[in-house]
C-alpha cells in the first residue's frame, strides 16, 4: 500500500492562542464552501472552469498545479451532482475524463465534512485492474497534493501483513475487488462503518459476472447510508445493478447519450476481413510498414500474447516490443506500463488487461488481433487511442465467420466501422520462419500449442455464437500458420462463460464432456511423415516436464513455471498421449520404486512413470540412491559394539550424579578450562609459526642481497623497485618478484630485448602475473630436484623426475 503524503505545503507552526482563531476561519469557509454547493443549480450549471466552481482552496490548488483549467462535458455535468451528495450513474466516452469527475468530489465531500485520520477510511475507489488502480491513485496523489488526507492504493502484490497495518489509518482507498475483501474479512482493526462515498470506476466491468461475488460481500460490509459514484464508458441502468449497490434515486448523467457515435469522433476505425492462418502474416506486415508508431495490440490471452511476443522478438521486426497479461508479476507490469506509457514508437502485445481505463499518452494505433468478445470491450480497447481531443486508428481483424456478427452487434452499439483491404504487395508470409524457429526451439514451440489451445478455447467459451463459430474455423491450416506441426488435440470441458472466466481465470471449473473434436480422430490415423516423428520425439522432451507441471496444476491449481495456472480450471485442455512408459507404472513393474525423487513433491507420492525423463531415472542407479532412505552413522567401541554418535544416557545414571544445574555448571566450568589451555597452546604455536616465517625471509633477503651484486643484468630489473612496484605490492609480491628477477636476469643473458622493457610487460598486465609466477613455482621445484644427488635413492629420484 502507497500513502499519499499529506498536504505538500508545511503550513507555519501556529501558537496554542492562534488555533482556536484558525479553526474558527476554516469553520467559516467550509460553511460558506456548504452554502455555495447547496446554490448550485444543476439543471443549468454554467461552471466552465474548475474556478468557477464552489471548491475548497486546496482542491482548486492541486488542480491549478496539474494543469487542468476546463472542465470537460462529464466533469461538468458529474461533478455538481456529486458535490450535492447525489448518486450518480455517469457515462461519457473513452478518454474524456471521468476519472476528475469522481475524484473531485470525493476530495471535496470529505473536505466539507473536516474529516481528519481518526474518522478513519471517509472514501472507497474500487477498480477492475491493478494498473487503473495504480493510475487513479496518481491522479489523486496529482489534484489532492494539498489536503491533509491520507490515502492509500490496496492491489495487492504486498503482504496482507504489511497494508494491514497502515489500512486503518486511511481516509480515502483505492483498490481491486479482491484484495479490498480479503482485507475487509482477515484485517480486524480495518473500521469502515463511517464510510461516506462508493466509487466504483469502469462500474459495468466490476458489476458484472467475474466480480459479482466479490462486489456483493464488500457491499454487505459497507454501511447502508452513503453516496455511490458509478463511472462507465458503457455504463448501463440496469436495475438488478442499482437494487445491488442499495443506489439512491440515481441521478444518470450521460453525456454522449445522443451522439451518433459511441467512440469518440477523433477516432478512425477500420476493419479487416483476414482468415485466421493469415492473421499473423497480416499483424507482421503491418508492423514492419509501421515502424515510426506506438501500437497497441490486443490479443484473447495471456498464452497468445507470449507466443507472438517471443516468435516476432526472434524476427526482429524494427520497432521496440512489450507485452503484457495478467499472468505476470507485479513488477513487471508496472515496469510495462511505464515503459509504454514513455515510449514515442513501440508495440505493446496485450490482453483485455489494458482495455480499460488506462490512459497511455499518444497511442497511434490499436489492433485488434482477435475480435473482442462483445461491442463494449471493442469501445474500450479502441479508447485507449484519441483520448481526450486527440487523433487516433483502431484497425479490427475479423475472421471471414466473424464479420457478419460482430458488424451487427457493433452496429446496435453505435459504431461505425469503415472496411479496409490489406495492399497485398505489402503482405509478407511468415509462415516458413515461425515453421523453422517452432522446429529449432521446442520452448517456442510449446507456447505455440499452448496459445492454438487457448485460442480455440477463447472461441470456444464465447457466449455470443453468432459471432464465434468454432465448427467453421481452419484450425489446422491455423496451427500451420503459428509454424506447428499439426494441431494439438483439444478436450473440451464444460464451464461457465466467457466472462466469468476472464474475470476468474483462478475459478475451478469442473465437469469434463468429454468430447473429443473430430480433427482428433483424424489426426490419429493420418500418416506421420518423417518430420512429424523428429517433432513428436522433442514434444515428448518439452511435454513430459510441463505435462508433468499440468497434471500437478489439476490437482493443486500451482501456477506453472511459465508462470500460468493450468488446472482443473481449464476450459480446454490438451490431451496427454500416453508413452510407451507408462506401462511400467503399476503394480506389475519389477521396478520397485516407492518414493518420488527431490522434485518438491510429496516424498511418500508413488512414482507415477508417465515421462522418458522418469523412465530414464529408473535406470539410473546413483539417482535411484537418493530415493533410497539414508544410512545411520555408527561408532564401534573398542569390543566391536556398533553404538549411534548420540546416545542418550540412562536417566536413573544422570541423577546420581546430582542435580540438572549442578552438572551443567560442572560441565561449563570444566569446558571453559578446556578451553583457555587449549587457547594457550594455539597462540604459542601461532607465535612460533610467525618466527620461523620471519627468520626463513631474512634468510632469503640476505641471499638475494648477495646474489645482487656480482649480476648486472638481472641487477637492472631487481635493483629499480620503485619503477616497478607501483602502489607497494611488494610486500605480496616479494617472494614472486625476486623469482621472477632470477628468470628474467637468466633471460637477459641470452637475450637481446632491454632489461627495462621486459620488466614493464610483467607490471602491465594482471593476468600475466599468475601465469609467470607459476612458472616460477615451477622451476623453483624443479631446482629442488635438480640439487646435486647424494644417494642412490636421490638419483633414482632424479631420474624419475626427469622421465616424468
Ligand atoms: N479537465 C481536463 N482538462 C484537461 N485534460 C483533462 C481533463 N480531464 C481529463 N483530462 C485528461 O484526459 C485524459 C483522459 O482522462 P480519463 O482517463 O479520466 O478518461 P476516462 O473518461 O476515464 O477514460 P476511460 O473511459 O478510458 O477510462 C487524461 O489524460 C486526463 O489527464
Amino acid at each position: 500500500m502507497a500513502d499519499m503524503p499529506a498536504g505538500q505545503q508545511k503550513p507555519p507552526k501556529l501558537k496554542p492562542q492562534q488555533r482556536p482563531l484558525k479553526r474558527k476561519r476554516e469553520d467559516e469557509d467550509v460553511d460558506s464552501l456548504n452554502q455555495r454547493v447547496q446554490d448550485i443549480n444543476v439543471k443549468e450549471n454554467e461552471c466552465d472552469t474548475f474556478a468557477s466552481l464552489p471548491l475548497s482552496q486546496p482542491t482548486a490548488s492541486g488542480l491549478e498545479a496539474s494543469h487542468f483549467k476546463t472542465l470537460t462535458d462529464i466533469q461538468k455535468k458529474a461533478v455538481p451532482y456529486a458535490l450535492k451528495g447525489s448518486d450518480i450513474l455517469g457515462a461519457a466516452k473513452t478518454g474524456s475524463g471521468k476519472t476528475l469527475a469522481f475524484l473531485v468530489p470525493v476530495l471535496e465531500n470529505l473536505y466539507r465534512k473536516r474529516w481528519t485520520e481518526l474518522d478513519g477510511l471517509g472514501a472507497l475507489i474500487l477498480s477492475p485492474t491493478r494498473e487503473l488502480a495504480i493510475q487513479i491513485f496518481e491522479v489523486l496523489r496529482k489534484i489532492g497534493r494539498y489536503h491533509k488526507f491520507s490515502a492509500g492504493l490496496v492491489i495487492g502484490g504486498k503482504s496482507l501483513h504489511e497494508e494491514r497495518e497502515r489500512l486503518g489509518r486511511m481516509n480515502i482507498l483505492v483498490c481491486t475487488p479482491g484484495r479490498m475483501l480479503q482485507h475487509m474479512d482477515q484485517t480486524a482493526a480495518f473500521e469502515i462503518d463511517n464510510l461516506q462515498m462508493l466509487v466504483l470506476d469502469e462500474a459495468d466491468r466490476i458489476m458484472d459476472m467475474g466480480f459479482q461475488s466479490t462486489v456483493d460481500a464488500i457491499v454487505e460490509h459497507l454501511p447502508k447510508e452513503r453516496q455511490t459514484l458509478l463511472f462507465s464508458a458503457t455504463q448501463t441502468k440496469k436495475v438488478s445493478d442499482l437494487a445491488r449497490l442499495s443506489l439512491r434515486d440515481p441521478e444518470y448523467v450521460s453525456v454522449h447519450e445522443a451522439a451518433s457515435s459511441a467512440t469518440p469522433s477523433t477516432l478512425q476505425q477500420n476493419y479487416i476481413v483476414t482468415p485466421l492462418p493469415e492473421k499473423l502474416d497480416t499483424l507482421w506486415s503491418f508492423l514492419r510498414s509501421n515502424l515510426k508508431s506506438k501500437i497497441l495490440v490486443f490479443l484473447s490471452s495471456g498464452k497468445q500474447v507470449r507466443f507472438v511476443y517471443e516468435v516476432f522478438r526472434h524476427m526482429q521486426p524494427g520497432i521496440p516490443l512489450l507485452h503484457l497479461h495478467g499472468r505476470q508479476k507485479q513488477t513487471a507490469r508496472l515496469d510495462i506500463t511505464n515503459k509504454f506509457s514513455a515510449t514515442k514508437n513501440s508495440c505493446l502485445f496485450a490482453t483485455d488487461v489494458v482495455a480499460r481505463g488506462l490512459d497511455f499518452p499518444a497511442v497511434d494505433w490499436v489492433i485488434q488481433l482477435d475480435c473482442p468478445e462483445d461491442a463494449d470491450t471493442y469501445i474500450h480497447r479502441v479508447g485507449r487511442t484519441a483520448r481526450y481531443e486527440r487523433d487516433g486508428r483502431a484497425v479490427l481483424f475479423l475472421e471471414p465467420s466473424e464479420e457478419e456478427g460482430m458488424l451487427k452487434r457493433l452496429e446496435q452499439r453505435k459504431v461505425a466501422v469503415e472496411k479496409i483491404n490489406v495492399r497485398q504487395k505489402k503482405q509478407q508470409s511468415i509462415k516458413n520462419q515461425l515453421q523453422n524457429m517452432c522446429f529449432k526451439d521446442p520452448e517456442l514451440k510449446y507456447l505455440g500449442q499452448k496459445a492454438f489451445v487457448s485460442y480455440v478455447r477463447s472461441i470456444h467459451i464465447q457466449k455470443d455464437k453468432e459471432i464465434f463459430k468454432l465448427n467453421g474455423l481452419p484450425l489446422e491450416e491455423f496451427s500451420a500458420s503459428l509454424g506447428l506441426p499439426g494441431a494439438p488435440k483439444i478436450k473440451f470441458l464444460k464451464g461457465d462463460n466467457a466472462k466469468s472466466l476472464k474475470n476468474a481465470p483462478r475459478q475451478a471449473v469442473s465437469s469434463s464432456e468429454g468430447e473429443d473434436s473430430d480433427r482428433e480422430a483424424k489426426a490419429k490415423n493420418a500418416p506421420k511423415t518423417k518430420y512429424d516423428r523428429m517433432f513428436e520425439r522433442r514434444n515428448q522432451d518439452v511435454f513430459a516436464d510441463h505435462y508433468a507441471k499440468l497434471i500437478t496444476d489439476e490437482t493443486d491449481g500451482k501456477v506453472n513455471d511459465m508462470g500460468y495456472v493450468d488446472g482443473e480450471n481449464d476450459f480446454l485442455s490438451v490431451k496427454r498421449r500416453l508413452s510407451d512408459a507408462s506401462s511400467i507404472d503399476g503394480e506389475d513393474n519389477d521396478f520397485k520404486v516407492p518414493q518420488l525423487p527431490d522434485e518438491g513433491r510429496d516424498a511418500k507420492a508413488p512414482l507415477v512413470v508417465d515421462s522418458r525423463r522418469k523412465e530414464k531415472l529408473l535406470k539410473s542407479k546413483k539417482k535411484l540412491l537418493k530415493l533410497k532412505e539414508k544410512g545411520k552413522k555408527l561408532v564401534f567401541d573398542s569390543e566391536g559394539n556398533p553404538h549411534e554418535v548420540y546416545e542418550l544416557e540412562d536417566e536413573a545414571q544422570f541423577k546420581q550424579r546430582g542435580p540438572a544445574s549442578s552438572q551443567q555448571a560442572k560441565f561449563l566450568a570444566a569446558e571453559q578450562e578446556r578451553l583457555q589451555t587449549a587457547d594457550l597452546a594455539d597462540k604459542q604455536a601461532a607465535r612460533a609459526k610467525k618466527k620461523e616465517k620471519r627468520e626463513k625471509r631474512k634468510a632469503r633477503e640476505r641471499d638475494a642481497a648477495e646474489s645482487e651484486e656480482p649480476d648486472e643484468g638481472a641487477g637492472a630489473v631487481l635493483l629499480l623497485p620503485d619503477e616497478g612496484f607501483e602502489g607497494g605490492v611488494i610486500e605480496d609480491a616479494d617472494f614472486d618478484a625476486f623469482a621472477e628477477g632470477d628468470a628474467v636476469a637468466e633471460e637477459n643473458v641470452t637475450s637481446e630485448a632491454p632489461a627495462k622493457k621486459r620488466r614493464k610487460k610483467w607490471f602491465e598486465d594482471d593476468s600475466g602475473d599468475e601465469t609467470k609466477s607459476k612458472h616460477q613455482k615451477r622451476r623453483k621445484h624443479d631446482e629442488k630436484v635438480m640439487h646435486e644427488p647424494e644417494t642412490l635413492e636421490d638419483l633414482e629420484t632424479m631420474a624419475s623426475g626427469l622421465l616424468g
